[in-house]
């Protein structure tokens, strides 16, 4: 889209937003884009509305406005970085955007967590989101997180390293990795893939197309990874421990009768998230 270079930030942002919508893409995203561009926060836009804008600025923003109106990548792979629990993190075609949904898995375990020294798994850790905010929110746990892709690890070994976050990594499925290294977490966390292979035509372009089926699919009932993970909890969770699972809004009563299948005496508790819908377990063992 060729421009004069002195045109203004609002008129840039004022045609980006509407070539968006005329592309069937929420106009907002050109705003969101150009924070990005500019290196500012919404506020430092809003002053800056009548300065014109660098041509290196405005070249780098409409590639990124014409491959979203193209493509729908979200602003995320764009960019490179996403926002979760008030810090920023490296993503990359390797690794899910993190959900504020997630968000809430974190808080619950912020809140269970007591202040004596526990050791905490994430597994499935991706970018490492959970696993670094847990170690910075929790100065007092010792925090491991595994991953079966090592692309995923590199990643969240990168955000560990930028955030200043002291945690393991190791590579490896589902609980094997604690099973080699001998490790007895206090607390299991774990956002797995779970969605049902035959959801897959239900899923929006921007997840399906961008967001990588590692981190999505898990078998034709979607619960191929919880399965898994719940049936070596015996062998692996120190007693008392803690089990904190993200799931789909559907799957809560079938991980609760596994859980109790495998774990006799605990107890599963399930929680909506601030939509309404039933988003984590809480397992509780003594
Ligand atoms: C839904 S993503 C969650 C990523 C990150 N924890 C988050 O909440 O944003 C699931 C992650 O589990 C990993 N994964 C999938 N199957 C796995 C397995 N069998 N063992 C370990 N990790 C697995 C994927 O590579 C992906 O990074």
């Amino acid at each position: 889209m060729m421009e004069k270079n002195d045109v203004k930030l609002y008129e840039v942002l004022r045609r980006a937003s509407l070539f968006l919508e005329e592309n069937g893409r929420e106009p907002k995203f050109a705003e969101l884009l150009m924070m990005d561009c500019l290196q500012v926060s919404r506020t430092h836009v809003l002053t800056m509305m009548r300065d014109p804008v660098p041509e290196a600025v405005r070249k780098q923003f409409w590639q990124g406005i014409e491959q979203h109106a193209e493509t729908g990548v979200p602003l995320e792979h764009l960019t490179g970085k996403a926002s979760f629990y008030g810090r920023d993190f490296r993503v990359d075609e390797h690794t899910l955007i993190p959900r504020p949904e997630t968000e809430e898995l974190v808080e619950k375990v912020v809140q269970t967590v007591s202040r004596e020294p526990v050791t905490i798994v994430d597994i499935g850790t991706g970018s490492g989101v959970i696993a670094i905010t847990l170690a910075l929110e929790l100065p007092q746990a010792i925090v491991y997180a595994t991953d079966i892709s090592e692309d995923a690890l590199a990643i969240a070994r990168q955000n560990a390293a930028m955030l200043g976050a002291d945690v393991t990594f190791l590579h490896g499925d589902s609980l094997v990795p604690l099973k080699q290294e001998n490790l007895q977490p206090d607390i299991l966390v774990s956002n797995p893939p779970y969605i049902a292979e035959s959801d897959r035509s239900t899923l929006a372009d921007t997840v399906k197309d961008f967001d990588p089926e590692l981190a999505l699919f898990a078998g034709s009932d979607g619960m191929s990874a919880y399965k898994k993970i719940i049936a070596d909890l015996p062998q692996v969770m120190k007693r008392p421990g803690h089990v904190f699972l993200e799931i789909g809004d559907e799957q809560g009563p079938a991980i609760k009768s596994l859980m109790q299948r495998d774990l006799p005496n605990s107890d599963t508790a399930i929680h909506p998230d601030i939509n309404g819908k039933n988003r984590i377990t809480h397992t509780t063992i003594p």
